[in-house]
């Protein structure tokens, strides 16, 4: 007999969806969490960073309409946004969450989790015993050797998301989705920010992007620096920090915000003692079964597939499914697009940006589609130009793109930014997961005067088919 069927170490999305859906098909699962019931996400990060967000959107878009434009004098009241945020985090008090674990009936185990065994998992002191373990421990910032950097005790993404005040001068080091997130954030509500990205601002997603947002940013009195790279760090006794650039420059903040990436939180929890290289990237199957083992499971940032709370909970999804099918010995259903594989991954991971414009993508860029070997041909469009977004705001600036693969005559990637095109998203990641032959999609008519018809421009942009 063991104490559980299956303990899951971590209690963000990820974990709670592992052992949810595991419970809702019979498994006996306990949950280890070693801070806040609800993961990163929900207290310092999606949550918050999105809160923090909405009111400056809200305002700029009134800002773009004429008429609404004359109604919106004046500065965000930054002390109501901060409100706002804190109350989206429950005060960073988790008790919502644990009634609902109680009401799941899964066991909250408080403490540090870490492996002692096969199906062992030890927290302050006391072992329990289980069929499966789940990691699902999310993952850890990672700070740049910059010499100065750590002694200037700079912020990471949980004091910017969490912070009480709005410091008048903020320098960001990380050009990537949380630093062009919360560069908005904080120049929303007053701050002077400045961007230092070694390369352009969101440089893995099309190249158009980037020059979009910051574009805007620059319009908002953002100070965005491209090809910055930082070598030297310093914080005087009144609290200015100081960035020195390669080029010598000097950048001075009240603030410094270091968004510079996330690794996987594998550290301490004991996978050597499994016979697992703690060092070394987590490696799992469509079901999420690590490798080399047929007891442990690793789902979300943790084993670095995709770091989004979306994709993480797909995968949480599966691998709850298919602990309960291995368990009570019932077939497994891992064949690509399965009930217990995480196929998306691979191919259709959605991403959004809520940058203003927004940035929407899912699948593959058109270099990362050629990287891959495929034979594609892409087409843009200017979203200006749509009709749906020329009534949405004034002078509405954006670009959309469609990656489509030749021989298969299927979508493999699509790219929007724009003003709130993070709904068109869904559409794309449909087409995609559906393999919905371009041909096909000539039939799926997008009403007027929405955003959406620029999914007939691209069409127009692709050519029709004859037959
Ligand atoms: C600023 C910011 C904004 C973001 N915004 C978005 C967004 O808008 N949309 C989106 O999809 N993604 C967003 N992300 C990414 C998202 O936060 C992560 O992908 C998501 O939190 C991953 O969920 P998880 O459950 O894997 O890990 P986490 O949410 O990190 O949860 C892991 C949990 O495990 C616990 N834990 C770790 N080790 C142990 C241990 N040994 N024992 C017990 N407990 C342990 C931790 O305390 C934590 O509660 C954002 C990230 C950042 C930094
Ligand atoms: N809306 C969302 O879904 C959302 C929002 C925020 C964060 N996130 C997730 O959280 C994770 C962390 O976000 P992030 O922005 O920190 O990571 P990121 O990987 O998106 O960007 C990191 C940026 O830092 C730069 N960088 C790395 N090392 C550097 C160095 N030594 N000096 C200067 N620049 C350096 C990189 O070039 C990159 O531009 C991401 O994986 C992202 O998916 C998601």
């Amino acid at each position: 007999m063991t104490d559980y069927d299956l303990i899951v170490i971590g209690a963000g999305p990820v974990g709670e969806n592992v052992a949810d859906y595991a419970t809702k098909r019979g498994v006996r699962a306990a949950i280890v969490e070693a801070e806040l019931v609800g993961g990163e996400c929900s207290y310092w990060a999606c949550m918050p960073s999105k809160a923090l967000l909405r009111s400056g959107h809200a305002i700029r878009a009134a800002r773009r309409l004429a008429g609404a434009r004359e109604a919106v004098g004046g500065a965000l009241d930054a002390s109501a946004v901060l409100a706002r945020r804190s109350s989206f985090t429950d005060q960073w008090r988790d008790d919502g969450q644990v009634a609902w674990l109680e009401s799941a009936g899964i066991d909250l185990i408080r403490g540090r989790g870490r492996l002692t065994g096969p199906g062992q998992v030890t927290v302050d002191g006391r072992t329990y015993s289980a069929r499966a373990v789940a990691l699902a421990t999310g993952s850890v910032p990672v700070l740049p050797d910059i010499p100065g950097l750590a002694a200037a005790a700079p912020w990471g993404t949980r004091e910017a998301t969490a912070a009480d005040h709005v410091p008048e001068r903020l320098t960001i080091i990380g050009g990537g989705v949380a630093g062009t997130e919360l560069a908005y954030a904080f120049t929303s509500l007053g701050s002077r920010v400045t961007v230092l990205s070694r390369a352009g601002l969101l440089d893995r997603e099309e190249p158009f992007v980037g020059e979009h947002v910051a574009a805007a940013l620059a319009v908002e009195g953002v100070d965005v620096r491209l090809g910055a790279v930082p070598v030297r760090v310093d914080r005087d006794p009144h609290g200015t920090v100081r960035v020195v650039l390669a080029d010598g420059t000097e950048v001075l903040a009240d603030e410094l915000l270091v968004s510079t990436g996330r690794r996987p939180s594998t550290g301490d929890l004991g996978l050597d003692v499994v016979g697992i290289d703690p060092g070394a990237v987590l490696k799992v199957d469509e079901t999420m079964l690590v490798a080399g083992t047929d007891w442990l499971y690793a789902a979300g940032d943790v084993n670095g597939r995709a770091l989004l709370t979306h994709q993480g909970k797909y995968q949480a999804r599966a691998a709850g499914e298919v602990i309960a099918a291995r368990l009570h010995g019932h077939p497994v259903a891992d064949q690509p697009w399965g009930a217990h594989a995480a196929t998306a991954d691979e191919v259709a991971v959605p991403r959004v940006v809520f940058s203003d414009p927004e940035v929407a993508a899912v699948g593959f860029t058109e270099a990362q589609a050629r990287g891959r070997g495929l034979t594609v041909r892409a087409v843009e469009y200017d979203l200006g130009q749509v009709a749906g977004a020329k009534l949405h705001a004034d002078g509405y600036s954006g670009r959309a793109k469609l990656v489509v693969d030749e021989d298969r005559g299927v979508v493999v990637g699509a790219t929007f930014v724009g003003q709130d095109v993070a709904e068109l998203l869904h559409a794309a990641t449909i087409a995609i997961v559906g393999e919905v032959p371009v041909h096909r999609l000539w039939h799926a008519v997008p009403a007027y005067p929405t955003i959406s018809e620029v999914w007939l421009r691209l069409l127009e942009a692709y050519g029709r088919p004859t037959a």
